[in-house]
């Protein structure tokens, strides 16, 4: 394979950035982009379009059938599926990410129809760069897996690509990155996942997953040839088995963060801290117990220790508030196996020689107020557990945050009926809202989600050479306090997610402040602006769906503002048409 760089296909020939057979567009457009006589021929508004979709998405039965319609509409009609998703992420954000997400990685070799990402196999290596080639975009940010852990289902080797492009879907819808510029990657390094390598529909490597030092070689190659490829590109890992290594050996040299690590201690502190405020009980007196000591769990208390820090303990008296539990009970550092060294920081050394494996032990020697759930162990906050939280606390803090809903440790309902309604309670997966004593109570979803998309877009703006652990945690920060009064004052723990455009640009603007703090941005002429000035700007940087030109098209409308200097980029097969455009129709 040659290593210069290809003649760059049109965007349509990758599902991603199609859209150019929007029905909105008027026969001058279709003209130019050669789609005249290929469409129906009425011009239709957007909402005429949304109709039909929505008509359409509600005729299909089940979460998986929405799932492919939504793909198919992402495909052919790029800009009107981050209208729709966009004025209906509420309704539309189950169905293409958790928990539907879970079930299209499951049956992902099944149910596949076309290419949505790149896919990167062992045999590849050597060769890495030159594959990226291929690619025929200019990539700002990607997301990548290695499919070991999707969610709380385990290892599904190469079916894990619904993440990226489920994750990178949220990027473009809450953080206006566009769609053009985001890479879905996965890595095909073998399965341990048996069943799927019997499977003759299973379309990666049939081979087991290759060794951790394998892997390293392999994902040296990877960041090298990311970078040379997109220089200044943020990576983002997802859903690795063990990801430590890897934030490790990448975070100071790459512009790189673990979402399951950084983004879910952030997500999960910026819901925590109006919990703490909310449950009336002085962060000295707290004490957590966590189900579940993988990369989420050690992640989110990493990240409340520092948030504990910052409100006066000292690091012994933060790190001693934690006890973990994980599938051979509570974490110890007498218990007799050799614990991975993730789980050391937290360990208890006084438990006095007593190993415990009961959940409902450890409640009872602890008397936690707060208990979180990141286990993938589904109904393992049963009513015992939780009405134990609710005798020993008013506001028992219970987060059940394992993905997706079948995972999930409890639900919003077990929760409220066994606290009788007084839980401070979030989940990685959304639950419906629920009347009780004569309220309506709304469950805050504590997922990534809130935090990834402003995580990213304030990398990108900000030009971040590396992603530092003070930008994560001034993400935290800005969500927390990205709640409108309404929202506080019904106790809300999370913004309501229909405002997620709002919200990201608040937790990019801390994203960009903390890089500025800390002098890795590129974009230093960011330094000089007010925050509101700060805000306008990631406003208009925006990949902005949304048509305010009913009559012409949801894609010129968005080629127009391409031209207009987005990041640069710039098309040139757009400028032509659009000159002509300008004095026909405009
Ligand atoms: N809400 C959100 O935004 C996010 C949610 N998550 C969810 O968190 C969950 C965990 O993710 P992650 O930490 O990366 O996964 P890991 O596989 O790294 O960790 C899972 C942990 O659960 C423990 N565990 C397994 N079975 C039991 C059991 N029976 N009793 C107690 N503990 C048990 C494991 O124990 P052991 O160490 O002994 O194997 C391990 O410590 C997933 O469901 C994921 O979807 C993840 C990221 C974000
Ligand atoms: C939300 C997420 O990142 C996870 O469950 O892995
Ligand atoms: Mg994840």
């Amino acid at each position: 394979m040659s290593s210069t760089q290809p003649k760059q296909l049109p965007s349509r020939h990758l599902t991603t950035t199609s859209g150019d057979f929007c029905t909105s567009n008027p026969p001058e457009i279709r003209k130019q982009l050669r789609t005249y006589g290929l469409i129906p021929p009425v011009v239709e508004s957007y909402e005429v379009q949304a109709q039909r979709c929505l008509k359409l998405l509600a005729m299909k039965t089940t979460p998986i059938e929405k799932y492919q319609y939504l793909t198919h509409l992402r495909a052919t009609n790029v800009h009107l599926f981050y209208r729709l998703l966009s004025e209906n992420v509420k309704e539309l954000t189950p169905l293409i990410y958790t928990p539907t997400v879970g079930e299209a990685c499951q049956r992902w070799s099944e149910i596949y129809t076309q290419p949505e990402g790149l896919y990167l196999s062992w045999h590849d290596r050597g060769n890495l760069r030159n594959i990226l080639n291929n690619w025929p975009h200019d990539v700002e940010i990607t997301v990548v897996t290695d499919g070991s852990r999707i969610l709380g289902l385990g290892d599904l080797g190469i079916n894990g690509m619904g993440i990226p492009v489920g994750k990178l879907a949220l990027y473009i819808a809450c953080a206006g990155i566009r769609p053009d510029a985001t890479l879905p990657l996965t890595l095909d390094l073998g399965t341990n996942n048996k069943a799927f390598r019997e499977d003759p529909l299973y379309m990666g490597s049939r081979m087991p997953k290759v060794t951790a030092e394998q892997e390293r070689e392999f994902l040296d190659e990877l960041m090298e040839a990311l970078t040379d490829r997109w220089p200044g590109i943020v990576i983002q890992y997802e859903d690795f088995k063990n990801p430590f290594p890897a934030l490790e050996r990448y975070q100071n040299k790459y512009t790189m963060f673990n979402d399951d690590v950084q983004g879910t201690g952030a997500v999960i502190v910026g819901g925590f801290i109006n919990a703490v405020k909310a449950s009336g009980v002085p962060v000295k007196d707290h004490r957590a117990v966590f189900l579940g000591a993988g990369s989420a769990g050690v992640g989110v208390a990493r990240q409340i220790v520092e948030f504990f820090m910052k409100e006066g303990l000292t690091e012994e008296e933060a790190r001693r508030k934690f006890w973990f539990v994980d599938s051979n009970g509570l974490v110890t550092l007498d218990r007799g196996d050799k614990l991975a060294e993730h789980k050391v920081y937290f360990a208890r050394d006084d438990n006095n020689g007593r190993q415990y494996q009961s959940l409902g032990r450890l409640i009872d020697f602890v008397q936690p107020t707060i208990l979180m759930g990141l286990s993938t162990i589904g109904g393992a906050f049963n009513r015992d557990i939780l009405q134990k939280m609710a005798a020993l606390n008013q506001r028992p803090i219970i987060f059940p945050l394992s993905n997706p809903s079948s995972k999930s440790e409890c639900t919003f309902e077990e929760a409220v009926r066994y606290t009788d309604g007084r839980a401070l309670f979030a989940s990685g997966s959304p639950f419906p809202s629920l009347e009780f004593a004569g309220k309506t109570l709304t469950p805050g979803q504590g997922n990534n989600m809130y935090v990834f998309p402003g995580i990213g877009q304030g990398a990108i703006l900000s030009k971040a050479s590396i992603i530092t652990q003070d930008m994560i945690y001034a993400s935290a920060e800005s969500l927390s306090t990205s709640l409108n009064k309404q929202e506080v004052a019904d106790g809300w723990l999370y913004p309501d997610i229909r405002r997620i455009r709002e919200v990201s640009i608040i937790v990019a603007r801390g994203v960009i402040r903390a890089a500025q703090k800390n002098g890795v941005d590129r974009a230093t002429e960011l330094r000089d602006l007010s925050d509101e000035q700060l805000d306008a700007y990631i406003k208009e940087h925006m990949y902005n769906p949304f048509n305010k030109r009913e009559n012409i098209g949801d894609n010129v409308a968005q080629l127009l503002s391409t031209t207009n200097g987005m990041n640069g980029h710039t098309n040139g097969y757009v400028n032509g048409f659009v000159k002509n455009l300008e004095s026909a129709h405009l």
